[in-house]
């Protein structure tokens, strides 16, 4: 529903974004992440119409941004980092200024302002002035004015910053609501709410579109290579020798670590059991270990059967120890079924097992940190469906720059009277 087509956007001395590029499907909650400074901002404003790209074109439901304005803003929902309210006004009027704003026809605006109070959870302070609003609660009409006109798309700039803990957790707790029936694009500085709210990630480094997957898949893609740590309970040598013949096989590498040693518990009931077979009292054994016993003596003594291994003093003396391993192979390819049938079928039970991947903190710092991966680096990790457009070049630090605002002043300096962007 969202197209964002090479686009840049050139301020004084070069900085601003250069060639975005990316889309999003209807019902999507994306994340966009960036240090500051890295173009976030310029990116939504553009994205909302409310700044003019130099180059590139943005579409919402196949209406341009920035040529069919009306139409296409008529399907946007922007809440900008500070919010566009007017602190002269109640609750309850500010909404309906907005709802008549944004084109909601009369005879439905109070019914709409109403429906935007339960719904926010602003009940009760409908005739409170918005100056007298707490931080969070002005956040959810930062929210309010943006769904009053129930559009497809919402794009919210930091929705959470600046408000205290339990607020942050109310404001998302919204968001995932609104996330039910709007698509959402939302910037923030925080990791951690990526991997709470969005379905998808975006990383800007710079003014360049550095990363875009899913929170959970962009550390494994960004290394190219499936890894998977596990604890597997038997005696270090046959696990070790399982697990290396298996993995050498499969062409994976098997590190192996540190594990649990037997107990001295164990050691102790490994010497009982000891001492009960050489003195011939396998009779006082309890009925299941004397079954086992002799289910042992009737098997071939190539020690490959689990129930001699059970009975026998040395699998008691390893029945607690385990060991880790970590196994890695290139590329993507998971591996994880395999192993667990082979694991079963060499009757080594898996205590634990799990994907390793660089968390998304570890891929922001590598994406974003002085020195980080450079714009070309950080193409290749990008998924093959986003852009494979080459650089735009770098222009004249000097050239003459246009932004032309489609009906809202571009320039950031001029404010609502709160100092937020106009509703
Ligand atoms: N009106 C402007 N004129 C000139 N340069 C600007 C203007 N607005 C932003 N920039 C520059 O463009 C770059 C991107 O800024 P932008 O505000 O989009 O970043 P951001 O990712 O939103 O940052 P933050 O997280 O700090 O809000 C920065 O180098 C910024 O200084």
């Amino acid at each position: 529903m969202l197209e964002v087509k090479q686009v840049s956007k050139r301020y004084d001395g070069g900085r601003g974004v250069h060639g975005i590029d990316f889309s999003m499907q209807r019902g999507e909650i994306v994340g966009f992440l960036g240090p500051n400074g890295a173009g976030k901002t310029t990116t939504m404003r553009m994205i909302t119409g409310y700044l003019y790209p130099t180059e590139g074109m943005i579409t919402v439901d196949g209406l341009s941004v920035h040529e069919e304005a009306r139409k296409a803003r008529s399907r946007i929902g922007y809440l900008p980092e500070t919010p566009p309210l007017y602190p002269d006004l109640t609750v309850e009027s500010y909404l309906k200024f907005v709802a008549k704003l944004r084109g909601v026809p009369a005879r439905e605006q109070k019914m709409r302002t109403a429906e935007m109070v339960s719904r926010l959870g602003l009940t009760g302070r409908e005739k409170q002035s918005v100056r007298h609003l707490s931080k969070g609660y002005k956040q959810r009409l930062g929210l309010a004015q943006a769904i009053i006109h129930k559009p497809d798309l919402l794009v919210l700039d930091e929705p959470t910053s600046g408000l205290d803990p339990s607020q942050i957790i109310e404001i998302r707790g919204l968001i995932r609501e609104l996330g039910e029936n709007h698509t959402v694009l939302l910037s923030t500085h925080i990791l951690q709410e990526v991997g709470a709210l969005c379905d998808r990630v975006l990383i800007i480094n710079r003014g360049e579109l550095v990363m875009d997957g899913a929170p959970d898949e962009i550390g494994a893609r960004m290394e190219n290579r499936f890894a998977v740590s596990l604890e597997v309970r038997g005696e270090r040598e046959r696990v070790e020798s399982a697990l290396g013949e298996w993995a050498e096989a499969k062409g994976i590498s098997a590190e192996i670590r540190e594990g649990t040693k037997p107990q001295v518990a164990d050691e102790s009931a490994a010497k009982s059991a000891e001492n009960l077979r050489d003195s011939g009292q396998a009779a006082v054994l309890p009925d299941a270990l004397r079954e086992t016993s002799a289910e042992a003596a009737a098997e071939d003594t190539d020690g490959a059967s689990p129930a001699r291994r059970a009975a026998s003093p040395e699998a008691s003396a390893h029945a607690h120890e385990s060991v880790r391993a970590l196994l890695t192979a290139p590329g993507q390819e998971d591996f994880r079924i395999e192993l667990f049938r082979f694991l079963a079928a060499a009757d080594l039970p898996i205590l634990e097992l799990h994907k390793e991947n660089l968390t998304l903190e570890d891929v922001f710092l590598k994406l974003t940190e002085d020195g980080g991966a450079s714009a070309e680096e950080a193409r290749s990790v990008r998924k093959p469906s986003a852009s494979s457009r080459e650089r735009a070049e770098e222009e004249d630090a000097g050239s003459p720059i246009s932004e032309p605002s489609v009906s809202e002043p571009a320039d950031p300096a001029q404010k609502s009277p709160t100092g937020g962007e106009r509703p």
